[in-house]
């Protein structure tokens, strides 16, 4: 992609000695310095308690110095001196401590109360402003009758410091008590603001913000000995509530004690969709591009999202200007957040939908301008391409995230590759049995619970699936089955793939043993085939430490399924107030967030419980021990099973009963024959007709 010149170069160029010349006379004469970079608002800390602060009240507690309460009249007695002998009444001595405990306070916040009555008010020296040059007592304290709680305010306009304690409150609220300063109301002229002088209207034309714009918004000028700074005015209702400075090295300061609102506060009033925006400049920036029902922020972005609970709105000080404009803000239905692009401008974002309401939020993506780095703001992107493309930013403008709500669109990647199906299996990866092949495929991320009565061969069964998808697809797998002692299990599977058994023992049946070559080869095959979760010692593992460790095989070993053979072999132990089935449940959570997690397919196994009377049958899943959740919570549920009695049957038959498939891309309910081969383990379709296309009532088909 080709970096487009910014609009202002090409202005510069249309126009080029004009231009050029201004913006020299810009970097020496002007106090600005040329467009390159963007800033970011940072106040100088210029006192203490900087207005934000002011609008908060001072304390919790009513601050009502004057009101009365019902000691009024007898606590007077209080401030009449009383002979020494007089026996003081019990309430005479409740005041008097009350009285000491306040003084203590007050003296800890630094006022002289030695003279101070209860019931009266008080002239003392403010300790917060110290009675300026005059040094004169501003501060009036009334100490209530009863002498438990006390109220202040210092009356000189530039300190304006109230609070209120109380002797016995839990917690002092001197110690909260924040000075509040009236908020001043000013002027233009008081200001001495000025209209802009053609060195600054040209650099605000580099930045593609037109007269027009500046005249609409108020933009002045002031002067401070010989330097000229902007300045930006906030308006409420028309009148000038605050005005905002920008000098030479780009630092920002508001006029003291004035209320802190969003700039172009009145440009929203009233409006459905609004836009807020980080600076001054990107307002003004929105409104070449159309948008006027645009506000910015007045005091930049912060470093990073707050991970504190969201303060109460007298305590979110940072924000209060948000606070200060909640009317306003209220009326919008649509509020799109178009702050910077970098970290603290999306911290901002996030900050401003806090507190707006995330429902009602959109952001925005800034385009592209080389070919890595994105448009930072409104302004840099009316620079770059001009007003059409910023509002192009704006009505492309996306419904900002909440956490855990989606739609479909976020998914359209996911939701293509599976329609293309690029991440393949997405229709599963076939058994190896021909017969099986419409009933039970191998989709990765699902589980499939296998059942049977004890030695029906669940563990063989599997064990033969494992070597099937391992020859089809090269699938690798973890192995947690803590029946089987390594070397027979190894024996088993070595039989399946080399089709030959291990010895030339009783079930061998004078076929030829595997040759040692074979054997060697067989265990590389092992080695790279599978994975082994087993627990070394006697302790019996529990399902977090299995899925742990197959987390790893998928990682290391990138494994594809998992066995875990069977369920009553893991350490089940669960809180005494959770029940079996509460414990079923939330085990097979986890093993299902697991395998979706990491597109692995888990096999678990699960006897039934005892069955009385049984008749030789398949068992029903719901006989499975522990919980109904086995059933209702597996994706696929599978019943081996086998004839035992030869007189009832061919008993190298074996039924495999599908009986749950919940993903019909995968297959369906339904039950095949396989033939045993007890020589080599293997199984092969039978070309024979279920019993069970008598199909089981409690065949479950979803
Ligand atoms: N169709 C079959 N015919 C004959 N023997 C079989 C058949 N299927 C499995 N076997 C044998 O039955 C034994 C038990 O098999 P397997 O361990 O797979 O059963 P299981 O159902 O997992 O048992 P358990 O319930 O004890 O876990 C093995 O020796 C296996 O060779």
């Amino acid at each position: 992609m080709h970096l487009r010149f910014p609009h202002s170069l090409r202005l510069l160029f249309s126009s080029s000695k004009l231009t050029t010349m201004t913006t020299q006379t810009l970097f020496h004469s002007s106090p600005f310095p040329p467009f390159k970079t963007t800033h970011r608002h940072r106040f100088p800390h210029r006192r203490p308690f900087f207005t934000v602060f002011c609008s908060k009240p001072i304390s919790r507690n009513p601050p009502s110095p004057l009101r009365t309460n019902g000691y009024h009249g007898d606590a007077s007695h209080a401030s009449i001196p009383r002979p020494v002998q007089y026996d003081k009444t019990p309430l005479e001595k409740t005041v008097e401590l009350q009285f000491s405990i306040l003084k203590t306070k007050l003296k800890a916040v630094g006022m002289e109360t030695e003279l101070c009555e209860p019931g009266q008010h008080n002239h003392l020296l403010c300790p917060e402003c110290l009675g300026g040059d005059q040094q004169e007592k501003s501060l009036s304290l009334y100490i209530s009758p009863d002498g438990g709680s006390a109220a202040w305010v210092c009356f000189r306009g530039k300190c304006g410091w109230k609070g209120s304690t109380q002797a016995f409150a839990g917690r002092s609220s001197l110690t909260k008590a924040i000075p509040v300063q009236k908020k001043r109301e000013i002027t233009e002229e008081e200001l001495q603001l000025e209209p802009l002088c053609n060195e600054l209207l040209a650099y605000f034309s580099e930045r593609l913000i037109s007269k027009e714009t500046l005249e609409r918004n108020s933009v002045k000028q002031r002067r401070y000995h010989d330097q000229i700074v902007i300045a930006f005015t906030y308006h409420r209702n028309g009148a000038l509530v605050s005005c905002k400075y920008r000098d030479i090295n780009k630092k920002f300061w508001q006029e003291e004690n004035t209320e802190k609102i969003l700039y172009g506060l009145d440009d929203i009033v009233g409006q459905s969709d609004i836009i807020i925006v980080e600076g001054e400049m990107d307002k003004l920036a929105m409104e070449e591009a159309g948008f006027f029902n645009c506000v910015s922020v007045p005091d930049g972005a912060p470093p990073s999202v707050s991970s504190k609970e969201l303060p109460s709105p007298d305590q979110d000080k940072k924000y209060q200007y948000l606070w200060n404009c909640k009317d306003e803000l209220k009326q919008a239905t649509r509020v799109i957040l178009a702050t910077d692009g970098d970290p603290p401008g999306q911290a901002l974002a996030e900050e401003l939908a806090r507190r707006i309401g995330k429902e009602k939020c959109w952001r925005v993506r800034w385009p592209k301008k080389g070919r890595s780095d994105n448009c930072k703001d409104a302004n840099e992107v009316l620079m770059y391409f001009g007003p059409d493309a910023l509002k192009e930013v704006i009505e492309n403008a996306e419904l900002y995230p909440i956490r855990g709500l989606f739609n479909f669109r976020d998914y359209f990647d996911e939701i293509n590759a599976y329609y293309h199906q690029t991440l393949g299996y997405e229709i599963g990866v076939p058994t190896g049995w021909n017969n099986l092949n419409d009933l039970y495929n191998i989709v990765p991320g699902e589980l499939t619970i296998v059942t049977g009565v004890p030695n029906s061969g669940k563990s063989e069964w599997i064990d033969a699936l494992l070597c099937n998808l391992n020859q089809i697809a090269g699938w690798k797998f973890a192995l947690c089955s803590m029946e089987n002692k390594v070397r027979e299990h190894a024996r088993k599977l070595l039989e399946k793939h080399l089709k030959k058994p291990f010895f030339n023992a009783r079930y061998g049946e004078n076929v030829e043993r595997m040759s040692v070559e074979e054997f060697e080869q067989g265990k590389l095959w092992l080695s790279d085939t599978f994975s082994l979760i087993r627990c070394e010692d006697d302790s019996l593992p529990n399902i977090s430490w299995v899925l742990a460790l197959a987390k790893a095989a998928v990682l290391r070993h990138g494994v594809r399924g998992l066995v875990i053979d069977p369920y009553n072999e893991l350490d089940h132990q669960r809180p005494p107030n959770q029940t079996e089935t509460e414990y079923v449940s939330q085990m097979l959570t986890f093993i299902k967030r697991f395998a979706q997690h990491h597109g692995c397919h888990v096999w678990f196994v699960a006897h039934p419980r005892q069955l009385h009377n049984w008749v030789g049958g398949p068992p029903n899943l719901y006989d499975i021990s522990g919980s109904a959740h086995f059933i209702n919570k597996c994706d696929n549920g599978i019943i081996i099973h086998r004839i035992r009695d030869p007189e009832a049957g061919p008993i190298d038959q074996v039924q495999v009963c599908v009986r749950k498939v919940r993903n019909k891309v995968a297959g369906t309910v339904g039950d095949a024959i396989l033939l045993y081969n007890r020589v080599t383990g293997e199984y092969t379709a039978a070309d024979i007709e279920s019993p069970a296309d008598k199909r089981s009532p409690s065949a479950i088909k979803r």
